[in-house]
């Protein structure tokens, strides 16, 4: 019978990496989604920037939005400091399964929480459920139209603190132009784009790095 595609994602993940090292894992992915199957992982060439981005912040809080196979999960979880925690929102129970085993694999389960379940219903339930103040760093990644409606309600939830950054993958390819326009226009965003290319291919793609100001 026919596998998904996160399943031959953690396939070569089991195959090629190297249990509790996450950087093999991330390369296995890397090496499997640039030469044999395209995924919609943030990959190699935006991951860098994320990296930089993620060692200037150094967050102890970090909530990422859209786990799909935990590439960009591993990729953060591996920067952070030890007492650091990663929540990640994952909309579908096969990706959820498929990112445990590869979060597992890297050896960060105890640095991330993933949970299943839709942003909009769990954004307003973080700070009770897991006893959160605010969130340090954001990746957005999921869905590209709730890029919007979840800034919007991570601030009504009061998630965001002065200095907190959004960093916002695809913003270029496939795009996501009412959040771009929000958060370029909000007097309560500081915003920089950083141009590269989406993930594995010469089309140009980009993250967009915003501070909440308060
Ligand atoms: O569509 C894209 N991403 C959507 C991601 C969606 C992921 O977020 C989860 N989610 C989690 C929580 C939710 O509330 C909703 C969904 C979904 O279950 C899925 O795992 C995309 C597409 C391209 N592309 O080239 O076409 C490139 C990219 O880098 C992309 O990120
Ligand atoms: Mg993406």
């Amino acid at each position: 019978t026919q596998t998904t595609r996160p399943q031959r994602i953690l396939a070569a993940v089991q195959k090629n990496a190297t249990r509790g090292d996450p950087r093999s894992v991330v390369k296995a992915i890397d090496q499997f989604c640039r030469h044999k199957e395209w995924a919609m992982n943030v990959g190699d060439e935006k991951g860098c920037i994320l990296d930089s981005v993620v060692t200037e912040v150094n967050p102890a809080t970090v909530l990422e939005l859209g786990t799909y196979c935990g590439y960009s999960t591993v990729r953060i979880a591996s920067l952070l400091p030890s007492h650091a925690k990663l929540i990640t929102l994952e909309f579908d129970p096969g990706n959820a399964a498929i990112a445990r085993q590869v979060i597992a694999w890297a050896g960060l389960a105890d640095k991330i929480q993933l949970v299943e379940g839709a942003s909009g219903d769990w954004i307003p339930k973080l700070k009770e459920k897991f006893g959160i103040e605010t969130f340090d760093l954001v990746f957005l990644d999921h869905w590209k139209d709730r890029y919007l409606p979840d800034t919007k309600l991570m601030e009504e939830c009061g998630l965001l603190r002065k200095g907190s950054i959004l960093l916002a993958d695809n913003v270029i390819c496939p795009g996501t132009p009412d959040y771009l326009e929000y958060i370029r226009n909000s007097p309560r965003y500081k915003s920089q784009y950083f141009k590269s290319h989406l993930e594995y291919t010469k089309a140009e793609d980009g993250l967009e790095k915003s501070v909440f100001l308060g």
